[in-house]
């Protein structure tokens, strides 16, 4: 297809805001729409999307990008198909009969099923996950979200026990609704399902032994797993400015700036500085898996699937946001370079940004953000610092462990996303990782990667070779400018504050049951089932005692426990046996038999009970 009228939709639907660009052959985006949406943050550590939001944000995004498409002089006709790409892992779930969203999505940054992780890690089979799907037990990934609204969302509850439960990750959501819910395309890429841990790395199908372990197989309806690059599996726009236009590439975001930075040779990497920093690492046609906390997944999925190794940030420009947001700090992002830089270094603070745990390399659950090092010296400009290099210090770690898992240290590291922006960041982590840091003139490579996956399957390009000139004039290299030595003592006062932030979070935090607010045995207001509310707390450990629907209500901060009704939970396995008859106890012997669960746990964490 050789018209120079020939252009390539890209919508990005990441963790703060959605665009739509249209790109031309050369890889230019010549039109494009970004809106911010609703970060939903209900209690702490959670963090919630609301679907529908999410499909209008983009239904905006595209109308208006092609209104400027029109009004730069081109035709909408010459769109010839759309390429997705999405902040992945986030959950949603849905009624598979009338596609309407059964709870808020929750985000990949949520870490309200600590609870159910911490126990799943006990269960038999747990250690043998990362070896089958690639990834740790953690809150990250999709599968121990979907088991917390399983636990604690009634209407979810009721779809799975009725067969009508379906779920997806952003990009099985997306294309289900923008076909129009009649179409019932339900499709998910090879690079977004290879994050729920439902899926097994070497297949790429679901894999028994995974969804027996989440005791979800043939309970929930999921989406068929395709290539990132297809002409006819995506479906077609069912409404809207591009109504009839198909979708014809699929990535998760962080393969898409994979493909963008066209990293296609085994050795070549990028790093992504977006919400989170994600480095993607090419290790060819068969998986790497890591034995220095690194993730194995699939870097993109066109004739075959191609594997990569990645290195996890949570927090990188969030944790700017969070300074603009919360702290007040400045009015716009970018404003963080100006910030950092009227300052000489970081006055000895260091900012350890674990606001939902530490992922890569270190995998810390139970640690907080911290501050370390303030002194009646420290300005905003240290903190400002401070925030910059924490995502500068875990590149640095991630790259350690990359070296070690692939035994081959990276030449130059090519960069992109929002905060790759800020030239301090930029300049720090060439320092830091003592190679240059490539960041490319264009810098929408998550996009782009998606627009590269769409054209590939209908031959706007035909192949990689096509794709070679893209994006190539302009970039700026970041040369380091300290010693190593300089480096390193740099590094080692992170790692130290590191192990000094471990073990904030108490493996018991929220489980005080002496903090009961009330328990009522019979109703006095008809049938109303009797109820426990507790403070905020452990629900896994409750619902190891309570059969039956746990009613969570937010707004109260307290937990409804509905403790008439039998149902069957089916995670987490009880560790003791379930009281038969909770309506015969009173409030003393509950509480009893909480506790009993509690010690219990206790007892198994410090390893004097091997079983139960
Ligand atoms: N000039 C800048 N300097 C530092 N951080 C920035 C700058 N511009 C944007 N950011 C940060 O980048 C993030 C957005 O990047 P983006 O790649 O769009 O992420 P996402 O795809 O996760 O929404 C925001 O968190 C924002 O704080
Ligand atoms: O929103 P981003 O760009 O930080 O990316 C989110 C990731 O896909 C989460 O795994």
């Amino acid at each position: 297809m050789d018209s120079p009228e020939t252009f390539v939709g890209s919508i990005d639907q990441g963790t703060t805001s959605t665009r739509f660009l249209i790109f031309n052959r050369d890889g230019e985006p010549v039109a494009s729409h970004q809106v911010e949406f609703s970060q939903i943050y209900p209690r702490p550590g959670w963090h919630e999307h609301d679907p529908l939001e999410i499909v209008a944000s983009v239904e905006t995004c595209i109308s208006e990008a092609v209104q400027k498409f029109e009004a730069a002089g081109h035709s909408r006709t010459a769109i010839k198909c759309i390429g997705i790409t999405n902040q992945r892992e986030t959950t949603i779930v849905w009624d598979h009969e009338t596609g309407e969203p059964l709870y808020n999505g929750i985000v990949w940054t949520d870490t309200r099923s600590q609870s159910i992780v911490a126990e799943l890690r006990h269960k038999p089979g747990a250690t043998q996950l990362p070896k089958l799907c690639g990834l740790p037990l953690s809150t990250y990934s999709s599968a121990p979200k979907l088991l917390w609204m399983l636990t604690n969302v009634p209407k979810v509850r009721d779809a799975f026990d009725r067969g009508t439960l379906a779920f997806g990750t952003v990009d099985a959501w997306l294309v289900y609704r923008l076909n129009g819910v009649d179409a019932n395309v339900f499709v998910s890429d090879s690079t977004n399902a290879s994050r729920t841990m439902f899926v097994n790395l070497e297949t790429l199908r679901y894999d028994e032994t995974l969804l027996d372990f989440f005791d979800v197989r043939g309970r929930i309806h999921l989406p068929t797993i395709v290539p990132s690059s297809h002409a006819t599996a995506y479906g077609v726009v069912g409404f809207g400015a591009l109504a009839g236009v198909p979708i014809m590439g699929c990535l998760g975001d962080q393969s898409a700036a994979l493909v963008g930075q066209k990293a296609f040779s085994p050795g070549m990497a990028k790093n992504t500085y977006g919400t989170g920093c994600f480095l993607l690492y090419n290790v060819g046609e068969q998986p790497v898996f890591s034995t220095h906390g690194l993730l194995a997944t699939v870097a993109y999925h066109f004739d075959k699937p191609v594997y990569a190794l990645e290195g996890s940030i949570a927090v990188a420009g969030s944790g700017i946001k969070f300074l603009q947001n919360n702290m007040g700090f400045f009015k716009e992002s970018k404003e963080v370079n100006d910030l950092a830089y009227s300052v000489e270094d970081n006055g000895g603070c260091v900012f350890v940004t674990a606001f939902s745990g530490l992922f890569a390399p270190y995998w810390i659950d139970d640690a907080k953000g911290t501050i370390f090092g303030i002194t009646q010296y420290t300005q905003r400009g240290h903190i400002a610092r401070a925030t910059l290099e924490a995502t500068c210090f875990q590149t640095k770690a991630i790259l350690d462990a990359m070296e070690k898992d692939s035994g081959h240290a990276l030449s130059e590291l090519a960069v992109d996303g929002g905060m790759s922006n800020s030239d301090l960041a930029m300049q720090t982590q060439a320092d830091l990782i003592n190679i240059p840091v490539y960041r490319p003139k264009m810098r929408e490579t998550t996009a782009l990667g998606a627009a590269i996956a769409a054209g590939l399957a209908i031959g706007v390009w035909r192949n990689f070779a096509e794709l070679r000139d893209i994006n190539r004039a302009g970039g700026t290299v970041f040369e380091p400018q300290v010693s190593r030595q300089e480096s390193t003592d740099k590094f080692e006062e992170w790692e130290r504050a590191v192990q000094m932030s471990r073990g904030w979070v108490k493996s018991d935090e929220g489980n005080d049951f002496g903090a009961i607010k009330s328990y009522h045995p019979k109703s006095n207001h008809g049938n109303v089932p009797p109820s426990l509310t507790i403070g905020d707390g452990d629900l896994s450990v409750i619902s190891n005692v309570v059969k039956g629907p746990i009613v969570t209500d937010t707004t109260k901060r307290t937990t409804q426990i509905s403790v008439k009704e039998i149902g069957v939970h089916p995670v987490p396995k009880p560790l003791v046996t379930v009281i038969a008859d909770l309506d015969e106890m009173d409030e003393e012997e509950l509480v009893f038999e909480l506790r009993k669960v509690e010690i219990l746990k206790r007892l198994k964490k410090l390893k004097r009970l091997d079983y139960y």
